[in-house]
């Protein structure tokens, strides 16, 4: 059965504890049901198996955020962007709650809701690192059928979800304070950090960003060629091996096979065990501080749900040091 991992943790001074966030919030985009995902991974068992199984002292308020108190009341379209102020409302507050259970040098542990929260992870993450460890970079990768790189101008569908990684890179700007405008630079990656692994459904005006910008991104294609294992080898060593590591992990990175409750489900992904190589190798580094898990929505599916719950939960696990041996 399961055992407490014994890999040391370079970048957390606080290594068995685990800051947990839940995070109820569908509106970066429009398909509703993605906010009942955390109540339907924590009722699957997963902050019990943490604790039980893998020894974490899980710090956890109880509660699933859905900043209901801090919902605007009205929001209308802005460069392109749907809800936007309803997004930067959400993800400025969870940015403040992953700054705190970062700098208290513990992992975080967030359970989406649908990828724009990534925006607040990543940034109050991005912060503490800075502020800890002296200046370091806060390295990020990207598991997921899609880039979500898009700038407000360039999407095709103005669904934030699919424009994280623009925000947290700085190449999408805005000085409206309600809108994103509070992303300061000590929240922001460098674009030289950042990976992406299982790539298959890039827009176009996405891929031109990823080849302007020299991003190392690991399509479906690369896993094909040179499987799985290099692949994940090839990502670590760009980032190196001195460097913190978020894990944002969109669960469409899988084949709809393996997690077909999802917004946005792409045929050709990765199978069970190639996503939990990710998590397990990434364990492995002792770098990791943070990890994502987003777009599982129960409600898609209704016997696919709980298989996608399921392979949320053993993604998790893995990312947190469970192994088969
Ligand atoms: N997090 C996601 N599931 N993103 C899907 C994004 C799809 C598309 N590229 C868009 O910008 O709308």
């Amino acid at each position: 059965m399961t055992q407490p991992s014994t890999i040391p943790q370079k970048f957390l001074t606080r290594p068995h504890e685990l800051g947990v966030v839940a995070v109820g919030f569908s509106g970066g985009q429009c398909k509703p049901g993605v906010e009942a995902a955390p109540v339907a991974l924590i009722a699957s068992g997963l902050l019990e198996q943490l604790r039980d199984d893998l020894d974490y002292d899980v710090h956890y308020d109880n509660m699933v955020h859905n900043y209901t108190d801090i919902m605007p009341t009205s929001d209308s379209e802005y460069r392109n962007m749907k809800k936007p102020r309803a997004v930067s409302a959400v993800t400025q507050r969870l940015s403040e709650q992953a700054y705190e259970h970062a700098k208290q040098g513990k992992f975080v542990l967030t359970l989406g809701g649908d990828h724009s929260i990534a925006i607040g992870t990543i940034s109050g993450i991005a912060k503490a690192i800075r502020e800890r460890l002296e200046g370091r970079e806060l390295a990020v990768i990207w598991v997921d059928a899609h880039a979500d790189i898009n700038t407000p101008e360039i999407s095709q569908s103005g669904n934030i979800h699919g424009m994280p990684v623009a925000f947290l890179t700085g190449l999408a700007k805005e000085e409206n304070k309600d809108i994103f405008g509070w992303l300061e630079k000590e929240h922001l990656i460098n674009v030289s950090k950042l990976v992406y692994i299982g790539l298959r459904d890039v827009d176009r005006e996405e891929k031109k960003l990823l080849r302007e910008h020299s991003i190392r991104a690991f399509s479906m294609h690369d896993i094909d060629r040179h499987g799985i294992g290099r692949v994940v080898e090839m990502a670590l060593a760009h980032i190196g091996n001195d460097t913190p590591i978020h894990l944002s992990f969109d669960v469409d990175a899988l084949d709809p096979q393996w997690a077909p409750s999802t917004g946005t489900p792409v045929r050709g992904g990765l199978t069970l065990r190639e996503g939990d190589f990710i998590a397990e190798c990434v364990h492995q580094t002792g770098n990791l501080v943070g990890m994502d898990l987003v777009e599982v929505n129960p409600s898609l599916e209704t016997s696919g749900a709980s298989d996608t719950i399921r392979t949320g939960c053993s993604l998790v696990r893995s990312a947190l040091g469970d192994s088969l041996l």
